[in-house]
């Protein structure tokens, strides 16, 4: 019986780690997590507080009353799904302020570490493989285009119905999400396999990333 193996990936922002290793998960049977949820949903508790966000201090103290979690794939934030709610335009807003602190990153990475719990899971996010999951069976880095993933922001908002859509505006976005991620520890590890999808359709990218982790199972 070949052993299920735990897969970390890193990539930037839009660059599709979560349709594609929701996919993988799915076909293979292995358990999905999408770590930045997590710091989506405590922006919005943040929103939601109304506080100051230019006060660390505040920021901190709100996640005293921070309760996430994951049901049938939704997130949870305080018992309340809000799925669709994270993936708004003020997120990405204020996120900025919220993950580079040192206080935050060490409450979701306890807990990101804590979610997985042996082999069978594929976590996603900015810095699974150099301090959630360093020592994972597969390490990857997925990446692509400004272009490619500006344009696929675009498509995924409209199909979302999404307001204020605006392509320049994404791209921008894009870019600062970019500068923050890799102020705050993005990159790819030696030990990573880095896959740029830019011109490869998600379902060869997703076939790939199967036949990998069947090999490395069979060992
Ligand atoms: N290889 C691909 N070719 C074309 N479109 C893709 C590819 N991979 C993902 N996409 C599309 O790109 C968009 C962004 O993908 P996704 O939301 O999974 O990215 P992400 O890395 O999880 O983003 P974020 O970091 O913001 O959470 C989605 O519409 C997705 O369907
Ligand atoms: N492990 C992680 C996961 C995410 N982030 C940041 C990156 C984004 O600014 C934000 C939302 O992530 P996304 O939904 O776009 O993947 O959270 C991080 O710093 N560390």
């Amino acid at each position: 019986m070949n052993k299920k193996i735990i897969v970390a990936v890193d990539g930037t922002a839009g660059s599709g780690k979560t349709a594609t290793f929701n996919a993988v998960a799915q076909k293979i049977g292995y358990e999905f997590i999408d770590t930045g949820l997590m710091y989506r949903a405590f922006t919005l508790l943040c929103i939601e507080s109304k506080i100051d966000f230019s006060n660390k201090e505040q920021i901190i103290d709100t996640l005293n009353i921070f309760d996430f979690s994951v049901k049938n794939g939704k997130p949870y934030l305080n018992g309340k799904e809000v799925e669709k709610r994270i993936q708004e335009n003020d997120i990405v807003e204020f996120i900025n302020y919220v993950t580079p602190i040192p206080e935050v990153r060490k409450f979701m990475i306890k807990a990101q570490r804590a979610m997985v719990t042996g082999g069978g899971y594929i976590e996603i996010g900015r810095d699974i493989t150099t301090v959630v999951l360093p020592d994972a069976d597969l390490k990857i880095y997925l990446d692509s285009s400004v272009e490619a993933r500006a344009e696929r922001r675009f498509k995924q908002n409209k199909r979302l119905g999404i307001k204020n859509n605006n392509f320049e505006e994404i791209k921008n976005s894009i870019i600062n999400r970019d500068e923050q991620d890799f102020k705050n520890g993005l990159k790819k590890v030696e030990d990573a396999w880095l896959i740029d999808n830019s011109n490869i359709p998600i379902q060869d990218v997703v076939n790939m990333v199967i036949d990998k982790i069947k090999e490395l199972e069979g060992k």
